[in-house]
């Protein structure tokens, strides 16, 4: 059984997840990926000219990454900037040490910014939320020391001190893909560059590892993943680049989901037809549990019946869309298995325990598994649903409350981590209904 962490328990912190009155109808405009966001600055910040990052997302992940960027160096500029979007200009400066850095709950700047942080001429600390200091981080610290880097502890709080000179490591990501990345992003401008061998488990979320390698190869960087669980990074130059910013295909997930539990149709414009974005897996998922997915001129449409089907899926490569595909399972006619993603006990929260207790905790059968969840068909009622500070926890309990009247998600604005108009166009998706 899981422990809501969350200061914010009172009932002041609660949102009344609106009930869907009817089908739905809308077109559902996300801001820019996270993932590709925060590769995109941090590429930018080692370059050897100035870059622009277009359509960036704004959002607490992404407000971290720009403040360690800072911190250690770089200007970045901000223009046409919206509540979640904004275009940055980005001058690469030499990272500099003598900083404390914030990483707040974002894996991709605790397991990012390392690596960067070990190029500096002086020490840099880092911390983070309290849930953070729970996150594992052995292994890529581990990594930074092997390389060269001196590093006082193996979770956060920690200081990295370069300089490190880079070469061949080996170590076990099974924990989390961001090991990998964090190495490879900086790689190349280690003096030997970096080879990353994995050892251990299975890695989970490889298109994440994908989207690393397929930015780096942009930015004129040589990768070579041609091996199994094995990527060389030679040493050279970052080039400057622009980068647009692709609409965040994960973040899609719970208004796509929308469609299916409230019947209706949902569209988002942009979707790419080419991506490394591990939330394009969503198409054939939904299908499975009986949307009809359709790619249309300006993106992809979903419609639904208001009729969800039980699904078997292995979601390990593609574990940040447990939380909507286990709401969906709860609202489902049919039982439910998720398997392949024990890693996502070290999440934001753990979030095999958070969902199952959540989900029991509105009357319904949710069994955790040591991978994953069973999840049983039972009718649910209205209750408190605990986000654990946790985004996309948060935006569970709002799928779900489409179809359970009186569910009150609890801290609603965590969702600010990697969306902070939620609630706003969960109202529009749903015309404005709450
Ligand atoms: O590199 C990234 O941008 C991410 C990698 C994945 O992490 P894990 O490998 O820890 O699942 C994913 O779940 C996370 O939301 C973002
Ligand atoms: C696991 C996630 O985030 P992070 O980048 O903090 O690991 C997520 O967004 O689902």
């Amino acid at each position: 059984m899981a422990t809501p962490h969350s200061a914010s328990t009172g009932p002041e912190a609660l949102w009344t997840a609106p009930a869907a009155a009817g089908p739905v109808n809308a077109t559902v405009r996300l801001p820019g990926s996270k993932s590709v966001t925060n590769r995109a600055l941090l590429l930018a910040a080692l370059a050897d000219a100035p870059s622009r990052v277009r359509r960036a997302l704004r959002s607490r992940d992404a407000d971290l990454m720009v403040a360690a960027l800072r911190s250690l160096g770089a200007e970045m500029t901000p223009s046409g900037e919206s509540r979640s979007s904004v275009d940055w200009a980005i001058t690469p400066r030499p990272v500099r040490g003598g900083v404390s850095i914030d990483v707040g709950l974002a894996g991709t700047v605790m397991r990012f910014v390392p690596a960067v942080a070990a190029l500096a001429d002086g020490p840099v600390r880092f911390d983070g939320d309290p849930a953070a200091r729970k996150r594992p981080m052995g292994p890529i610290l581990g990594a930074l020391r092997a390389l060269g880097a001196s590093v006082d502890a193996d979770a956060l709080p920690f200081t990295v001190r370069g300089p490190i000179s880079g070469g061949e490591v080996v170590l076990d990501a099974s924990t989390s893909s961001q090991m990998v990345s964090g190495l490879l992003l900086a790689g190349a401008r280690f003096e030997k560059g970096v080879t990353v061998r994995h050892s251990g488990p299975p890695v989970p979320s490889m298109p994440h590892i994908e989207m690393t390698v397929h930015m780096l190869r942009q930015a004129g960087v040589e990768v070579d993943d041609s091996g199994a669980d094995v990527w060389r990074v030679e040493p050279g130059p970052i080039r400057a680049h622009d980068v647009d910013v692709e609409p965040d295909l994960s973040n899609a997930a719970p208004f796509l989901a929308g469609a299916l539990v409230a019947g209706g149709t949902v569209v988002v414009p942009g979707w790419p037809e080419e991506t490394t974005q591990g939330g394009d897996r969503l198409r054939p998922l939904l299908e499975r549990m009986g949307a009809t997915v359709t790619r249309v001129p300006d993106g992809l449409q979903v419609t639904g019946s208001g009729r969800v089907r039980g699904i078997e899926a292995d979601l390990h490569d593609v574990s940040e869309l447990t939380p909507t595909i286990a709401a969906l399972a709860a609202l489902a006619d049919s039982p439910s298995r998720i398997g392949g993603v024990a890693h996502i006990r070290g999440h934001e929260t753990d979030r095999i325990a958070a969902l199952a207790t959540e989900i029991n905790r509105l009357g319904g059968d949710a069994r955790e598994t040591p991978d994953g969840l069973e999840i049983h068909p039972r009718p649910l009622s209205g209750g408190v649903f605990h986000s654990y500070d946790d985004h996309r926890m948060a935006t569970a309990g709002a799928v779900i409350g489409l179809a359970v009247p009186g569910v009150q998600v609890e801290n609603i604005a965590t969702t600010g981590k990697t969306l902070p108009e939620f609630p706003d166009m969960w109202a529009a998706m749903l015309g404005g209904a709450r």
